[in-house]
């Protein structure tokens, strides 16, 4: 059963992964408000087929231009999010039901629990808010926290100590959890660049080719007042600047990590610590080839996508590292 359990733990993640894919899939194709309401779509519990189903959406919403596809993208992710959301539910009933047992954590699946909850509200206020960018943001960021807590449970479960401990290392936690946030910080950028729309606002390599100067308080401009935020609502240099800062906090994200890496790597002893910091390295590389790529080739879906799966894996990746320096022997 305990076997189980972890065995489910480990599909969940990969759903999760699956589902924070489909939802960039969904907000980077533009299909955002392929269904204008929640949970159905135009008053159906799956996407309108027939003439008359068709022709009744179009009457209850007025203003939207229904589109097959675009309704389809959103209602699969839905469909994906809503088992994910079952799954979690599922696991932490067991855990509460194991909650007696030293190897079965009941918080984390609690955790998951109530941010899954959370994570609904915001997929809800995405659509009736019209992708209000801080919505959208948040949207993203509640997807990347469920699959970062998924992988700090499934090592709980599974993750072995290491042999005599890593002294040399484990001083490091600390800077280790800097460079989290750091990333963390990189990540909400990328998010706030993606729902603005500042992705086509800065086209040079590797500072903008735009006329404009770079203003650091209109990349935290909060637009409320609009209707709808569809393809973005903020001015030609507020969306130019969110651009650049991602860019320039790159930079930043690369040197932190890399130079904390090198320091753990050359410090630790177990081959588990360096290992993970390699991994660190590796995927921050692709990662930073992938934004440039996104950029040169004027942002392919496939890219952009990539893109966004590859700073999920990095995520996961520094969490390995932080769980394996903190974790006692
Ligand atoms: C550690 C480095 C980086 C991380 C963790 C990171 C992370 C992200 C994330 C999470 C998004 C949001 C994707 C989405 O909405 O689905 C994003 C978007 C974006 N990033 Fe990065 N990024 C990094 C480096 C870069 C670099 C170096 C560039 C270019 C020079 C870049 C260019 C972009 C662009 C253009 C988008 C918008 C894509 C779109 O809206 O279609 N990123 N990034």
């Amino acid at each position: 059963m305990y076997k189980n359990y972890k065995n489910w733990v480990l599909i969940t993640g990969l759903l999760a992964l699956i589902v924070v894919a489909l939802g960039a899939y969904t907000r980077l194709s533009d299909a955002g408000l392929g269904c204008p309401d929640w949970p159905g779509c135009y008053g159906f519990l799956t996407v309108p087929k027939h003439e008359a189903d068709i022709a009744q959406a179009a009457q209850s919403y007025p203003d939207m231009m229904f589109e097959t596809a675009k309704a389809w993208k959103e209602m699969i992710h839905r469909y994906f999010a809503g088992t994910l959301g079952l799954l979690i539910l599922a696991l932490f009933v067991y855990a509460f039901l194991k909650r007696q047992s030293p190897t079965t954590p009941v918080k984390l699946p609690l955790l998951l629990l109530l941010l899954v909850i959370f994570q609904a509200a915001l997929g809800m206020w995405t659509v009736t808010m019209n992708l209000q960018p801080l919505i959208v943001m948040g949207h993203l960021l509640g997807g990347f926290s469920i699959l970062a807590l998924l992988t700090l449970l499934y090592l709980r479960l599974n993750a072995k100590p290491i042999m005599g401990g890593d002294a040399g290392a484990r001083r490091y936690f600390g800077l280790s959890l800097v460079a989290l946030s750091v990333l963390i910080i990189q990540i909400a950028l990328g998010g706030w660049l993606a729902a603005n729309y500042a992705a086509p606002h800065c086209n040079g390599l590797p500072l903008c080719s735009n006329a404009q100067p770079f203003s650091l308080s209109s990349v935290f401009q909060l637009p409320l007042e609009h209707g709808n935020y569809e393809f973005g609502v903020l001015s030609q240099q507020a969306r130019m600047s969110i651009h650049l800062l991602h860019r320039i906090w790159a930079l930043v994200t690369c040197i932190v990590l890399a130079l904390i890496m090198w320091r753990i790597y050359s410090r630790a002893y177990s081959q588990k610590i360096k290992s993970c910091a390699v991994s660190v390295l590796v995927v921050l590389f692709c990662q930073i080839a992938l934004g440039l790529a996104v950029v040169h080739w004027h942002i392919p879906l496939s890219m952009a996508l990539a893109h966004n799966l590859m700073a999920a894996i990095l995520l996961l990746t520094l969490i390995r590292l932080c769980y394996y320096l903190k974790a006692r022997t």
